[in-house]
């Protein structure tokens, strides 16, 4: 574990040097009076009119090639809750952030005081017009899956809901390694998914898509069963057919998947567990339960968690950056499932490989596939080239591209170049 981080240090990191996390460059020299003639009027005009006749000039002409919104109404930020559209923009600078460090692209966090469904989706239609692509987050279940759905439906760039998408990916790039390590099948094992919402929805859907069979789902009130009435159509998919508790949920599982908040399992759910446990205790900032209990009771398990001063950060960001860049560099009209296994398998795959020089000078020597390193850092600058790339050739392949002619050799070695 590294050193903690104390609340002075990372209110006066948002503070200074000055308040907030990023800020915009420009691209094109304007320096003079023939460059302000260029950049704005009269010559300006000239690129607005090519996009009147053919909007597809958006992408030559302006940035919008590279440019995608993160869009939170901030109903659902981390696992903290409702805390709203504002106290959510911190996040939201993060992800840009992110966005920028890992892959290179450009991005807007726009947070949308609005929690009606139709009208966040007409918020979003509106300003789509800007965008190469929208990444949405934190937004809570079940008003998620319905947002998604509409804006993937109405709009003809990639549209997708980070907390469902990124999460499934990279929770399943850590599950196919996990599995790897303690020499167990995907289609054998015994799934607890402990959260129903956004982001345990989509990785359950994942899972089933890569051949987990057996998966029981808990939300607030328990174990999901057929005989509940207060399920949503989303729970309903994970339903089982008779009532069981929830330590008995966990009787024997291989793996429980938390993405819920603070304490929705304990040491005794996780004593009952099977041999070598898989443990992913990835609410944020406070996990489900900590490593160090974890380990206490199953020194063999497996433990990850989404935060990135523990072993095993199993978080999205190991995922949005990456399936955006390919998604924007084939111009894909949708995220589909045969880019996220796409970007799973990529993922999984890169930690097998020995780490770079510059991953060992940050985390040290000891840095070898095993249960301690089942996933790249997201510092590795591998991931932008392995991933991306599995990423838009699955887009072409599955039909869902506007750039079908890539080369993606050299592709590789532009993606090498962006970051
Ligand atoms: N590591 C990572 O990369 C990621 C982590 N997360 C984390 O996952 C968590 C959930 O996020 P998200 O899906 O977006 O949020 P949602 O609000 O959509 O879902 C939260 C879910 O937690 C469930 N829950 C609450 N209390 C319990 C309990 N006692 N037992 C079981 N389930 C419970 C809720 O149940 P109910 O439906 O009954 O209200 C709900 O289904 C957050 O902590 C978030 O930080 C999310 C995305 C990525
Ligand atoms: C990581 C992330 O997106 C979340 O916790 O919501
Ligand atoms: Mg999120």
């Amino acid at each position: 574990m590294s050193k903690p981080v104390t609340k002075e240090e990372a209110l006066e990191y948002h503070e200074l040097p000055s308040p907030g996390k990023l800020a915009i460059e420009t691209t094109t020299n304007l320096k003079t009076q023939r460059d302000l003639s260029m950049a704005y009027t009269p010559g300006v005009a000239f690129p607005c009119l090519e996009i009147e006749e053919n909007p597809e000039d958006a992408y030559k002409y302006t940035a919008k090639r590279n440019l995608v919104a993160v869009i939170s109404n901030g109903t659902a930020v981390l696992g903290l809750g409702n805390i709203g559209a504002l106290a959510s923009k911190p996040v939201m600078e993060g992800k840009s952030v992110l966005f920028k460090k890992f892959s290179a692209i450009d991005s807007f966090d726009i947070e949308v005081d609005e929690t009606d469904v139709d009208n966040f989706v007409n918020v979003c239609k509106a300003i789509s017009p800007t965008f190469g692509g929208i990444n949405l987050e934190d937004i809570k279940s079940p008003e998620c899956f319905e947002i998604e759905r509409k804006l993937v439906e109405e709009l003809n760039i990639p549209v997708m809901h980070d907390d469902q998408h990124g999460t499934a990916i990279i929770t399943t790039a850590g599950l196919i390694n996990a599995c790897d390590i303690i020499k167990k099948n995907l289609e054998d094992l015994k799934v607890v998914v402990v959260g129903a919402g956004a982001a345990a929805i989509s990785c359950s859907r994942m899972y089933k898509a890569v051949g987990v069979k057996n998966i029981i789902m808990c939300d607030s009130k328990g174990v999901i069963h057929e005989g509940r009435e207060d399920l949503n159509k989303y729970k309903k998919e994970f339903a089982i057919s008779e009532p069981l508790s929830k330590i008995d949920a966990f009787r024997e599982a291989d793996v429980v998947l938390g993405l819920s908040r603070p304490g929705t399992f304990t040491q005794e759910h996780i004593s009952v567990m099977a041999d070598e446990p898989i443990v992913f205790s990835l609410a944020n900032p406070t996990p489900e339960l900590f490593p160090e209990d974890i380990l206490a009771i199953r020194d063999k398990a497996i433990v990850g968690t989404g935060r990135s001063d523990f072993n095993n950060q199993v978080n999205n960001v190991i995922g949005f950056p990456f399936i955006f860049r390919g998604a924007l560099d084939v111009q894909a009209k949708k995220i589909n499932m045969a880019m996220k296994k796409a970007a799973a398998q990529a993922i999984a795959d890169l930690a097998k490989k020995p780490v770079t020089d510059e991953i060992k000078e940050i985390f040290g020597d000891h840095i070898v596939y095993s249960k301690e390193y089942i996933l790249p850092k997201p510092f590795d600058k591998r991931l932008i080239v392995e991933v991306s790339s599995a990423v838009a050739k699955a887009a072409i392949d599955s039909g869902v591209a506007r750039v079908k002619d890539l080369d993606i050799e050299e592709y590789k070695k532009r993606l090498s170049k962006m970051i």
